[in-house]
C-alpha cells in the first residue's frame, strides 16, 4: 500500500466523526474530520509530511505553514519529511503583544518562496488569512495545499492561488 493509502485508511478510521457540529465559519454541520487525531499521531504525522511534499513536488518554496493551530503539525511534519530542507512557519490568529511582536514564527518568511497549508478547510477563510499575513511580512505565497478539501480550493483558487489536495470528501466516503 501507498503512504497515501495507509493515511487515507488512517483518516476514515480516526478523524471521521458523525454527529452534529458546529464549524469555524459558524456553519452547522453533520460530521466533523478532526484532523488533530492524525497530524499528533505518531504513525500518521510521518504520512502527512511525506504526502504532502508529494503533492506539491513540482512547487518550488522554501518553508512550509499556515494559520495556528490546525496548520502546525502540517507545516512540521513536512520539516521533517525528506525531499530537500525546507522550514516551516506558524501564523498566529493575532500579532503577539509582547517579545518579538511577530504574527508569523519561525525563520523570517521575508522575500522567501512559502506554501500556506491546513489539515482541513471548508471555506477558505483561515488559508486566506494566512495568505495576508504572510504578504504582510514580505513572503511570496506560491500555492495552498491541505489534507482534505471541504470545499475551500475554489474560494482559494478563486482568490488567484494555485490548491491542490490530498482527500476529497468524496474520497472519504462522506
Ligand atoms: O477556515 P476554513 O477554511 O473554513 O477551515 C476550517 C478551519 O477550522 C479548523 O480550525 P479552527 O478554526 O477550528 O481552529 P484551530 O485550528 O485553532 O483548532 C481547521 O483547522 C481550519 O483552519
Ligand atoms: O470547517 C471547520 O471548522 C472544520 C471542519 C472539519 O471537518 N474539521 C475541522 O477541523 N474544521
Amino acid at each position: 500500500m501507498s503512504d497515501r493509502d495507509d493515511l487515507l485508511n488512517l483518516i476514515k478510521e480516526l478523524a471521521v466523526v458523525h454527529g452534529k457540529v458546529i464549524l469555524s465559519s459558524g456553519q452547522e454541520a453533520d460530521y466533523y474530520v478532526d484532523l488533530r487525531r492524525i497530524t499528533l499521531h505518531a504513525k500518521a504525522a510521518p504520512l502527512v509530511g511525506r504526502v504532502l511534499r508529494e503533492l506539491t513536488q513540482d512547487w518550488d518554496y522554501e518553508a512550509a505553514g499556515g494559520l495556528t493551530l490546525g496548520a502546525d503539525p502540517v507545516g512540521t511534519a513536512m520539516l521533517h519529511a525528506s525531499g530537500g530542507e525546507i522550514d516551516s512557519f506558524v501564523v498566529r490568529k493575532a500579532e503577539k503583544k509582547h517579545g518579538m511582536q511577530q504574527r508569523v514564527e519561525g525563520p523570517s518568511v521575508a522575500g522567501r518562496r512559502v506554501l500556506v497549508v491546513e489539515d482541513v478547510s471548508t471555506t477558505g477563510g483561515s488559508p486566506l488569512t494566512a495568505v495576508e499575513a504572510l504578504r504582510e511580512a514580505g513572503a511570496d505565497v506560491v500555492g495552498v495545499a491541505f489534507i482534505v478539501d471541504r470545499g475551500a480550493s475554489a474560494a482559494i483558487e478563486a482568490a488567484g492561488l494555485p490548491c491542490r489536495y490530498a482527500f476529497s470528501l468524496a474520497d472519504l466516503g462522506l
